[in-house]
C-alpha cells in the first residue's frame, strides 16, 4: 500500500529523517513510536506532501505523494487543530468533510455515530464553534472526521496526547476494532507505547530519524520497547 524509499529530510544540512526502505501492507495497522524529535511528524507530513523530501519518495497505492494529488482521495488524517475549520460547529465540519467525499449528511453521520461515547454526548449536535471546545473535544472531532467516507489510509499524529484516561480508553477501543477489520491503513504515531501496542499490529520505532526497531506485535514487544527506550 505504502513505499518509502530512500526517503530524507534536510534542515540546515541537519538529516533528520533517513529511511532507506519501508513497506507499509494494506490494512496494516502501522504504531511509529520514538523519543522527542525523532522524525514521527516529519514521516507523517511528508505523507500529507506538507513537506516536500530532500531525496527519495513515499508511494501510495502506486501514486507518488510529492507529484500527484491523487492520494487524496484515499488518505485521511489529523495532525494537530491546524486540520480543523474554527468557525464550524463540529457537525457542520463532519458534514463539509462528508461533502468533500460524496456523502449526504445521513451518510456523514452513519461515519461518526460509532464515535459517540468517544465523544461522550459533547460534540454531536453541540452549538459550540470547534474553535470554543476545549483541545481533547478538538481532538475527537479531528480523530473522528478521519474515518468518514471509507478512506484507504488514515493518519493520526500523537492521538491519545492531550485526552483524558476514560477518553484513551475509549479511542484504543475504537482504534482496536478498525485496525480488527484490517481495511483501513492505519499509521498512529504515539508516546504511550502500551495504548500503541494494543491497536498496532507492527510497531517501528525511530531514533534521530533512523528505523531502529520493526516489529510485529506481540506478548513481548512491550519489553522490547522498554529495553530499547531505557539505554
Ligand atoms: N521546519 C523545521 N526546521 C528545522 N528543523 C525542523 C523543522 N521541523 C522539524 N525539525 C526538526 O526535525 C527533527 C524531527 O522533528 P519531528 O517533529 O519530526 O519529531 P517527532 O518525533 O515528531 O518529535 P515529538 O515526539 O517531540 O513530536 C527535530 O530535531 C526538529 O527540531
Amino acid at each position: 500500500m505504502i513505499k518509502v524509499n530512500n526517503l530524507s529530510k534536510i534542515y540546515n544540512g541537519y538529516r533528520v529523517l533517513n529511511i532507506e526502505h519501508l513497506e507499509i501492507q494494506k490494512g496494516e495497522s502501522f504504531g511509529l513510536v520514538g523519543n522527542n524529535g525523532a522524525g514521527k511528524t516529519t514521516f507523517f507530513s511528508l505523507l500529507l506532501d506538507l513537506i516536500q523530501p530532500s531525496t527519495g519518495n513515499i508511494v501510495s497505492n502506486g501514486i507518488e505523494i510529492h507529484t500527484s494529488e491523487k492520494w487524496k482521495t484515499f488518505t485521511n488524517a489529523f495532525l494537530d487543530e491546524s486540520f480543523l475549520i474554527g468557525y464550524l460547529t463540529p457537525d457542520e465540519y463532519f458534514n463539509f468533510i462528508g461533502e468533500l467525499r460524496g456523502l449526504s449528511k445521513e451518510e456523514t453521520l452513519a461515519f461518526v455515530k460509532p464515535f459517540q461515547v468517544f465523544f461522550n454526548d459533547e460534540i454531536l449536535g453541540g452549538k459550540k464553534y470547534i474553535r470554543d471546545l476545549s483541545k481533547g473535544n478538538q481532538k475527537k472531532v479531528g480523530i473522528a472526521a478521519t474515518f468518514i467516507g471509507n478512506p484507504e489510509v488514515v493518519i493520526l499524529d500523537e492521538p491519545f496526547a492531550n485526552l483524558d484516561p476514560t477518553t484513551q480508553i475509549r479511542l484504543k477501543n475504537l482504534l482496536k476494532e478498525i485496525a480488527d477489520r484490517k481495511q483501513i491503513t492505519m499509521l498512529i504515531s504515539s508516546h504511550d507505547l502500551q495504548h500503541t501496542i494494543e491497536v498496532s499490529n507492527r510497531i517501528v520505532a525511530l531514533e534521530k530519524g533512523k528505523i531502529v526497531k520493526d516489529l510485529i506485535t506481540n506478548e513481548n514487544t512491550m519489553a522490547e520497547l522498554e529495553a530499547l527506550f531505557s539505554i
